[in-house]
């Protein structure tokens, strides 16, 4: 079997120009869009995905605006700024790219969020929204995860998924988004023993290790659908995922790539994340 190929760029260009027309009727009701990204360090990687959020958010109508704080910062100055977003009326989205800086604790900035602010879905109480199936912010690369198995109509109530990767901003939730969906569910880590003893049932395989390439055909079900969340940068400054794409394809009856594939669909979801928030406080606060 060849893969048929997801591309998630493709498919968040789709879905970037149907909110695009949301923004535009929410402007018409008096609703601006505004995300406020707060960026820590000098982390390259971290920095090119916040020029990414800054792009999409542009080319979408929302309105963003980036804080760049020093490595130095303190985690009380942090916790300070992020108080002083919680209370500005014109900010409805809240992000704190991560990670942050070793010193600071990244659950405590994360619970300082205001969980109507929360579009990163980070925050325990949109955690907790999200396991017991009310409606809430998810997650933006696991709903990325989950819109894309929907837009190939891939069945996922009774199909098991297998998650290898248990971080808590892709393993944990994209199983229990998985799971909300009906999915059998099977979680896999760095000390599961016989890995492939797993993967090879998956009808579902979701890969988020961030070890390059380290998932070949050996670990495939025939016809199995394989998203591959890993974005490894190789010598020559390449980027490759958690999936050996070129096997895998041969194996799977789905596949997505990397680069273009989970990625900017992550960014997507964080932009439908800040309407809801937008729609969501402008509707509360009257
Ligand atoms: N506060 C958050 N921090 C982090 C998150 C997050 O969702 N919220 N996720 C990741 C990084 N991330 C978004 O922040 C992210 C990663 C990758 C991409 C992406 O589009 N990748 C491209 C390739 C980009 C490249 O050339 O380097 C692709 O896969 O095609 C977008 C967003 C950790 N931190």
């Amino acid at each position: 079997m060849a893969a048929e190929i997801i591309n998630g760029k493709e498919l968040a260009q789709q879905l970037r120009t149907e909110m695009k027309d949301e923004v535009v009727s929410l402007k018409n009701d008096g609703i601006h869009p505004h995300l406020t990204v707060v960026l820590v360090g000098d982390n390259p990687a971290s920095k090119s995905y916040v020029r990414g959020k800054e792009k999409a958010c542009l080319e979408t109508g929302i309105s963003s605006d980036l804080i760049e704080l020093p490595t130095t910062i303190t985690e009380e100055e942090l916790l300070n700024q992020i108080d002083q977003l919680n209370d500005d009326h014109s900010v409805h989205g809240i992000l704190v790219q991560l990670p942050l800086p070793e010193h600071i604790n990244e659950q405590k900035v994360i619970e300082a969020i205001r969980p109507e602010k929360d579009v990163d879905g980070f925050h325990p109480v949109s955690i907790g929204r999200m396991m017991t199936g009310m409606d809430t912010f998810l997650p933006c690369t696991p709903y990325g995860i989950l819109t894309m198995l929907q837009s190939k109509d891939i069945e996922i109530e009774g199909k098991h998924a297998v998650i290898v990767g248990r971080s808590n901003i892709v393993g944990k939730p994209v199983g229990q988004l998985l799971l909300n969906n009906h999915a059998t569910v099977t979680y896999c880590h760095s000390r599961t023993q016989n890995l492939k003893q797993y993967t090879n049932q998956a009808d579902i395989l979701i890969v988020a290790v961030g070890r390059a390439n380290g998932i070949d055909a050996s670990y495939i079900k025939e016809g199995a659908a394989v998203i591959d969340v890993g974005i490894n940068r190789l010598k020559d400054g390449s980027l490759t995922g958690d999936v050996d794409f070129e096997s895998v394809a041969q194996k799977a009856s789905y596949l997505t790539p990397v680069p273009k594939g989970v990625g900017p669909m992550t960014i997507t979801m964080l932009l439908k994340n800040t309407i809801k928030a937008a729609k969501g406080i402008e509707n509360s606060e009257g």
